[in-house]
């Protein structure tokens, strides 16, 4: 029998999330930008599987569906397909997490995300209407917990939990918002309290910005708990992207997404840092989201390993802090076998024409 989430959150131990799949598997050719459907779970099973099973590799404790927008509404909105129904890929996305997960004692977690209701007329019905359905796949699935992922609104995400809890299975609430606060100015340690009173036994942040200033923005969740008695465990699951310029809108407002964000890719020296700072803060479900590739999730799984015990199946590959490279037999490789190195290397772009920051698009 596989631990539950709140049975491994509950004894204290750290639980390594995984990264993202839609920005990823746009990059592999599956997905299709701007609306980013999940219809690759329908289309190219083989691709999904392969990259759950690289997250879980890594060191991934959790696999998350392939269900992000994938209601019939976004769907029809995006135009991407029109012969594949949100429920068909909300069943196959559920089936190849499940498949994958097996392979180790990871569990799934099924997720959703906002709706393309919610900004038109914040019609809660309708919402929760959207909501219900996948739940209602996911439901006849194997799935371990659900996840209320990818919240601009504080508002939506409640209806969201309200209708996930019902389900009978813990719940996380991740929203994307900055340490300013949710959309409407809600700040981010009242939202955690209004997502908790819901029902949440898990709350944070996810996309959206970079990794320390999601962490930053969990802090003020929890002080926002704390100041009102209420227990629940943290989350985080930034961005894989440096984003120190972006406004509260996030990276979507920044001029080189969603096609040229490479030169903005964090390393894994920069995820040891914020592995060590979420832990530092108290959060315990640590992942990533939009720009994580598997090795950043190994490098969580490396910098966490004095705490978990354990490393995982890909560090076979890979020496702590460059140990491996030790082993080169020239000087100027050898001396790089050291966290020292690394952690004070300042990586250069290689772009001589290019700024270091950007102008955020928009507002
Ligand atoms: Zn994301």
């Amino acid at each position: 029998m596989r631990k539950g989430i709140l049975e491994r959150l509950n004894a204290g131990e750290v639980v390594i999330g995984d990264g993202g799949y839609v920005m990823q598997l746009e990059r592999r050719g599956y997905v299709k930008a701007p609306h980013f459907t999940p219809e690759a779970a329908v289309e190219h099973p083989e691709a999904v599987r392969q990259l759950h099973r690289e997250f879980q590799r890594a060191g991934a404790d959790v696999l998350q569906t392939l269900t992000f927008y994938s209601s019939d509404e976004k769907l029809q909105i995006s135009g991407n397909v029109t012969d594949i129904t949100g429920t068909q890929i909300n069943e196959a996305a559920c089936d190849l997490a499940r498949e994958i997960a097996n392979e180790s004692d990871a569990l799934v977690a099924a997720g959703v995300s906002q709706t393309p209701v919610y900004p038109v007329n914040r019609n809660q019905a309708e919402v929760k209407a959207i909501i219900q359905k996948q739940l209602d796949v996911f439901k006849r699935k194997d799935i371990d917990f659900y996840m209320v992922e990818f919240f601009k609104h504080v508002e939506e995400a409640v209806w969201a939990v309200e209708v996930m809890k019902a389900g009978g299975k813990p719940v996380g609430a991740t929203l994307c918002i900055s340490p300013q606060g949710d959309k409407d100015g809600t700040p981010p340690g009242e939202c955690a309290v209004r997502l908790v009173r819901a029902g949440a036994d898990m709350v944070g942040i996810n996309c959206h910005l970079d990794p320390l200033t999601c962490v930053r923005t969990v802090k003020l969740m929890k002080e926002g708990l704390e100041k009102a008695g209420l227990k629940a465990h943290l989350m985080v699951q930034p961005l894989g992207f440096h984003t120190p310029e972006c406004n509260h809108s996030g990276y979507t407002t920044l001029a080189e997404y969603p096609f040229a964000m490479e030169a903005r890719a964090m390393t894994r020296w920069d995820m040891q840092k914020y592995a060590r700072e979420a832990y530092n803060a108290g959060i315990r479900y640590i992942g990533g989201c939009c720009g994580f590739e598997p090795y950043h999730i190994r490098a969580i799984a490396e910098e966490m390993s004095p705490e978990r015990g354990v490393l995982p199946a890909a560090s076979d590959k890979h020496g702590l802090w460059g140990a491996a490279l030790a082993t080169y037999g020239t000087s100027f490789m050898t001396e790089r076998a050291c966290r020292e190195y690394w952690e004070n290397l300042l990586p250069a772009s290689g772009r001589p024409n290019c700024p270091s920051m950007s102008r955020p698009a928009l507002k």
